[in-house]
């Protein structure tokens, strides 16, 4: 393999590929004006009929017009492969010889996006066309047809500064395993100065095949700490809107839902680099809230109120609200009355209800029902009943009345309201299920009178959502990603699962993460609850993000927090990139603010992960020792606006920075339930220098010693 060639202008090759790549930028842009320009308006009829069609048309458009912009300095391609002549176009004598089709070979440019010249002819293929995927997974075992692979380097504005070749064929193939490896240390090293980025031109071979794997069955991924999960789930939805857009769409788009909203904003720029703009990017409570969310459970009632039995105590709660009415009904009709009594009312509800309804059909039902059952009573009496007579028997004022009191119009926030603040009514609907002390552990907090007035929970929203499934069905999407998902309760999972009916899910996370008190400590066990079961499970165990000395040393947690589970191996070795300093009280404050100043004299960004009590402490001693700087979640930009921020701990999963310091780990661990398990999650977010500061001393497993 060549080494990078070195950003000198006077390179004949560089140059050529420069005026290359401003030649594809050129058709680019034209193209982008034809979708603008070409399809006026007038193109599509105004006629009536079409006002529907016409905004899906300038929607589409839009959306087509958004793609083929964007890029601002990323640059166009990022590869090339190279064939034998005549091995991907086919071409007559008489063709010019181009950049793609050079008399030696056939070069596929591959790019972001689809770019064709004025003739159609394609100068760059989307990465996600077949042919692009050879450039992800050929090496000289398996070239693919493929007789060389060139790389490119670009600086900030986009320009070519560098190519690295690897043929891959003829005796040049050396068997060379650092083969790419210099482009993607440079590109996973370059300093972190704003929301995640893209890793299209340096997917991995195992990443690629889980990015294009097909969309049926879901797929789950256990990766350790900075494998590449979150970039292959974003990836994959870019993937899969390529291959199956108009299904997805049909079938109710596509969420990507992750922990918490600074995650989100976060990881919010990839799918647009990426040419997709339209992908929802949601947190669970986004997705299934009916009410904010103004209160953390305590562990014990955030367990209980996880755990699948609760969906069985609000089924019965539910069920037991159709009540047998205590007094004959009534009915007039002119001057007749028809009466039914109690105990026949009883049975045509206990009927209906032996039935698999949904609840909110219940109403309509039993009105049909109860109006059956007077109008017999009319013809047996000889009378002659009128067409409309049995709707007319449905409006009667007594029937909608015993409707009314016999099956109660039920709404989840109330249902749940109810459940939650009356504990006989909540022994009865728990007997059996849940122990006394469980359901104590789930009463509500106070005497909220109205669900407006309630504190709800996150996990009290499962619940809600729970019921208002019982109630009507909810709208589905085509397919979900769901990161960190090692974290979801069974409940949550359920409400997730009731989203997918008839899509699939891409399933992400770490059960070495898993921090929420209702976690599962299998992904079998998560997999069922979201209605998967038949799931092809993968692992990713290259951890890119993190270096080799730093995931080593977080790594002495996993036997504690995730038995069984195999330690990653980091790709990148960087002597010198862990840093403890123990120091007593009086000095701690010194010793971070040293810890961050010191790595402010770098590039990149710089994150103090603390207790999430500690945080705001943390930010008034920056202020005052002149070091600006944000808190993470107080704000969406927070983490652009600022090089230096305040990462409470339970904020930073999912999240990276060129240095982190974690400050008091002990602190951290002694938090919450699953204090050990945040802990690993903090140490695993630098990508080049983790300092850890401590006063208290550090868990037994971290305190071993380091190599
Ligand atoms: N093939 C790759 N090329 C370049 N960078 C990569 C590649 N794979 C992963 N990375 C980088 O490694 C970092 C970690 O990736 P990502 O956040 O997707 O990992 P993760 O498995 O989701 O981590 P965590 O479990 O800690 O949240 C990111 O900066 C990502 O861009």
């Amino acid at each position: 393999m060549s080494q990078p060639t070195p950003p000198s202008a006077e390179d004949p090759e560089l140059r050529t590929e420069r005026t290359f790549l401003a030649e594809a930028r050129a058709a680019l842009q034209s193209m982008h004006t034809d979708v603008v320009t070409t399809e006026t308006v007038q193109d599509y009829s105004e006629d009536a009929d079409y006002t529907f069609t016409n905004r899906l048309l300038r929607m589409d458009r839009q959306r087509r017009a958004d793609a083929l912009t964007g890029l601002g300095d990323t640059p166009l391609f990022f590869g090339r492969l190279d064939y034998p002549c005549g091995a991907v176009f086919e071409r007559a004598p008489e063709d010019p010889v181009t950049h793609t089709r050079d008399r030696e070979a056939d070069r596929v440019y591959i790019g972001r996006r689809h770019v064709h010249d004025s003739a159609g002819s394609p100068l760059v293929v989307d990465w996600r066309a077949p042919v692009s995927a050879a450039f992800y997974r050929a090496g000289p075992d398996d070239p693919q047809g493929v007789v060389l692979r060139r790389r490119y380097g670009f600086s900030d504005e986009a320009e070519i500064t560098a190519y690295e070749d690897e043929p891959l064929t003829g005796a040049a193939a050396a068997d060379d395993g650092d083969a790419g490896r210099s482009l993607l240390a440079a590109e996973i090293e370059r300093p972190r100065t704003g929301p995640m980025r893209d890793i299209v031109a340096t997917i991995q071979p195992e990443q690629d095949h889980l990015v294009r794997a097909p969309m049926r069955p879901t797929l789950c991924v256990q990766g350790a700490p900075g494998t590449g999960k979150t970039a292959v789930g974003l990836h994959r939805i870019a993937y899969l809107l390529y291959t199956e857009r108009e299904r997805l769409r049909q079938d109710g788009g596509v969420v990507i839902l992750g922990p918490n909203r600074s995650f989100l904003s976060y990881i919010r720029r990839v799918l647009p680099a990426l040419g997709e703009v339209g992908v929802r990017q949601n947190t669970i409570e986004e997705l299934i809230g009916r009410a904010p969310v103004r209160r953390t459970e305590s562990t014990e009632s955030e367990r209980v109120k996880g755990d699948a039995r609760m969906a069985e105590v609000i089924r019965r709660d539910l069920w037991n609200q159709p009540r047998p009415p205590e007094e004959t009904l009534i009915v007039e009709r002119g001057s007749r009355r028809w009466r039914v009594p109690a105990d026949e009312l009883a049975e045509v509800l206990d009927e209906l209800r032996s039935r698999d309804i949904a609840y909110g059909a219940g109403p309509n039902l039993l009105s049909q029902r109860i109006a059956h059952v007077v109008m017999r009573r009319i013809e047996n009496d000889g009378e002659a009943a009128e067409p409309g007579t049995l709707a007319q028997l449905r409006r009667n004022k007594a029937v909608t009345a015993a409707v009314r009191r016999m099956w109660p119009k039920a709404d989840p926030l109330k249902l749940v309201l109810g459940l939650l603040t009356d504990p006989d009514r909540l022994a009865r609907a728990a007997d059996g299920l849940l122990t006394p002390e469980e359901q104590k552990a789930v009463l509500l907090p106070g005497k909220p009178r109205s669900p407006k007035s309630a504190q709800w929970s996150a996990a009290d929203q499962a619940l809600i959502d729970e019921a208002a499934t019982l109630i009507e069905r909810p709208d589905t999407c085509g397919h979900i990603v769901v990161d960190e998902a090692q974290d979801l309760s069974p409940m949550h999972c359920r409400a997730i699962s009731r989203r997918c009916t008839r899509g699939s899910l891409t399933v992400l996370g770490d059960i070495a993460q898993a921090t929420s008190p209702a976690a599962a400590d299998r992904w079998e066990q998560v997999l069922q609850h979201l209605g998967q079961p038949d799931a092809h499970l993968a692992v990713l165990d290259r951890g890119f993000r993190v270096p080799a000395q730093i995931i080593d040393y977080a790594a002495g947690l996993l036997p504690e927090i995730a038995p069984g589970l195999d330690a990653p191996t980091g790709v990148r070795s960087a002597p010198g990139s862990l840093h403890v300093t123990g120091t007593d009280g009086d000095g701690y404050a010194d010793a971070v603010v040293q810890a961050c100043r010191e790595a402010l004299k770098d590039e990149g960004s710089v994150g103090v992960v603390t207790a999430d009590a500690d945080a705001a402490a943390l930010h008034r001693i920056f202020g005052d020792e002149g070091l600006d700087s944000g808190i993470a979640g107080e704000s969406d930009d927070a983490l652009e606006a600022n090089r230096l921020v305040c990462v409470p701990a339970t904020l930073a999963k999912g999240l990276e920075f060129d240095t982190v310091v974690v400050a008091e780990p002990a602190r951290i661990a002694a938090a919450e339930a699953r204090g050990l398990h945040r802990l690993y999650v903090a140490l695993t977010r630098a990508v080049s220098t983790l300092h850890i500061v401590h006063t208290e001393p550090l868990p037994a497993a971290l305190a071993r010693p380091r190599r």
